[in-house]
Formats: structure tokens, sequence, C-alpha cells
């Protein structure tokens, strides 16, 4: 028998997991989504045909997993509007930052895997850490692998604040890779290449040193140094890259990000 889930909030990541989740063939009368906005709705619908609510009612009570993917800003009182409905399900959180605990006394329950997906998830090549309280028993943690799963890798992590350092590195990390991209696209563009030669030459890069890193049985440092020859154009680029501490920079940028999860977790989870 599959599981009967429940979303709430039927955004981008809410959309990613159920695209994965119908392509692995679960059934789309086992999924439920409640999403206060009209056209998001018709968009579930329509794309994946699945059910689609504006607020909570009875039918929630048949669901077996609830997934959170609502802002954080909103999950209070989203969780508060419809934990009358979910008492006896699995909750699988997906907001950055918001502590299990926080979560469990909105929710009267302590049943929570509390993750970190990122937006690869769209096309099933994510990878989401997640946390589980102790409660939380080996199937929950086995129908939680599976259901992220649906959208790429799964990472389990044994403390809770260990999220907040997957969010600020693998959550935003598409973005960093986006950013890099852009930089490298626009140089491209002004040294004389078409925007469009000069976009294809930078994704393909990007893909082609993942798949590199991913196939090789050795560090990222290794393969950076077979890329630079003594006194040629990578040695000149990881120099100037070093004369403005790019790497302290980049360091820098995901420290901010990881305090950022740890504020947020105050600033919108501690409203019990
Ligand atoms: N985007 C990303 O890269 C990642 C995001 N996350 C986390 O995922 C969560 C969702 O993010 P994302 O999908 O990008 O956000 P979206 O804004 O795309 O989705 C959130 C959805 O929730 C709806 N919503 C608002 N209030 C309620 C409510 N009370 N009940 C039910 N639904 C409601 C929103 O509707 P409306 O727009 O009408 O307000 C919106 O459609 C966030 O907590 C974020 O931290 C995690 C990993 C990566
Ligand atoms: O920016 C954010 O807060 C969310 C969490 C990780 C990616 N997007």
């Amino acid at each position: 028998m599959s599981l009967h889930i429940a979303f709430i909030g039927g955004g981008n990541m809410a959309s990613a997991i159920i695209g994965g989740l119908t392509k692995q063939g679960h059934p789309t009368s086992g999924i439920t989504v409640v999403e206060p906005s009209e056209d998001a709705r018709a968009s579930l619908r329509s794309q994946y045909g699945v059910g689609a609510m504006s607020a909570g009612s009875d039918a929630l009570k048949a669901a077996d997993v609830v997934i959170w993917a609502v802002k954080p800003q909103v999950f209070h009182a989203a969780g508060l509007a419809v934990a009358p409905w979910v008492a006896g399900a699995l909750h699988i959180s997906i907001a950055a930052g918001i502590p299990c605990g926080s979560i469990a006394t909105w929710l009267h329950s302590d049943r929570i895997v509390r993750t970190m997906p990122n937006t690869p998830a769209l096309i099933g090549k994510g990878i989401t850490g997640l946390f589980a309280m102790e409660r939380v028993t080996p199937t929950d943690r086995e129908h939680c692998t599976g259901i992220l799963g649906c959208t790429g890798q799964t990472v389990w992590v044994e403390r809770e604040e260990q999220l907040d350092a997957v969010t600020a590195l693998s959550g935003s990390g598409p973005a960093y890779m986006f950013y890099l991209m852009e930089a490298m696209t626009d140089a491209g563009a002004q040294m004389g290449l078409s925007r469009e030669q000069a976009h294809k030459l930078a994704v393909a890069t990007f893909i082609g040193a993942g798949e590199l890193a991913l196939a090789s049985t050795e560090a990222p440092e290794v393969l950076r140094q077979r890329v630079t020859s003594k006194g040629g154009t990578t040695h000149a680029a990881i120099s100037a890259m070093d004369a403005s501490e790019v790497k302290t920079l980049f360091s820098k940028a995901l420290f901010a990000a990881h305090a950022r999860a740890q504020e947020m977790g105050k600033e919108f989870g501690s409203a019990v």
C-alpha cells in the first residue's frame, strides 16, 4: 500500500518533490496539496493530476506523511491552521532554519524529520540533508529516504544544527554556482564571444567539472592542479583569485548563509 502524502504549500520545492514522486510511479490519488494560490493549485492539478485545496479539511486526515513546504515566515500560522487534521502523521519539513522543537510545539507531535533539499530536485539531480527527531522510527526514516530520494541523493545528519550547514552548502549552493556562471558568461562575452557561446561554454564547464569530480577518486584540489600548467593561463587565473582571497570570500559567504539559517530559526521559529 502506498503512502498518502499531503503537502502544505505547493510552490517551487513542493512541485519538484511531487514531480519526482509521480515520475517514480507514486499514485496521484495519494497526493494532496494545501495551497492558497488558485493559479498554483490549477497548475498542480493540470501538471501532475494531484488533488489541491485552498485550506485544511477532513481530506487531510488520510495523510500518512505531511510535507511542510511553506516559507519559514508562514510556517507557524500554517502549522496552527492544519495541525488538527494531521495529528497521527509523520511530518517532514523542508523549511530553512525552523527547528524541530518549534515544529513539535506547533503540531503537538515529535514525529518530525527536518530536511534541506535543493532546486536541482526539479530534474531529479538534487541532494537533501535530513535530520530525525528521536521518536522517528526506522520505517519513518525509510519513508523519508524514499520520498526525498525521488528528487536525487539523500544524506542523513546526526545533529540538528548540521542542517544549517547543509542549508549554507547545498541548499543555497545552486545559487552560488549560477552566480559563478553569470560571472564567467559576462567575462567571456567581454572577451569577444557571443553571450550564447559564453553561456554554453560556462554551463558545459560546470557540468563537465562536476561529473569529473564525481567520477574521480582524486580531491578537487588535485583535479585543479591537473588543469594548472606551470606558467600557463590557469595559473594566472588562480593567482588572481588568490590575490583577491576568493576562497576566503567564498567561505565568508557560506558562513553568512549559515548565520542567516540560525537567525531565521530564532526569528520565525520562536513564536511558539
Ligand atoms: N527555493 C529553494 O531553493 C529551497 C527552498 N527551501 C525551503 O522550501 C520552502 C518553500 O520554498 P519554495 O518552494 O521556494 O517557496 P514558494 O514560495 O515557491 O512556495 C511556498 C508556497 O506556500 C504557499 N503558502 C503560503 N502560505 C501558506 C499557507 N498558510 N498554507 C499553505 N501554503 C501556503 C505559497 O503561496 P503564495 O505564494 O500564494 O503565498 C507558495 O505557493 C521554504 O521554507 C524554503 O526555506 C528548501 C530548500 C531549497
Ligand atoms: O534562500 C533560502 O532561504 C532557501 C533555503 C535554501 C535555498 N533557498
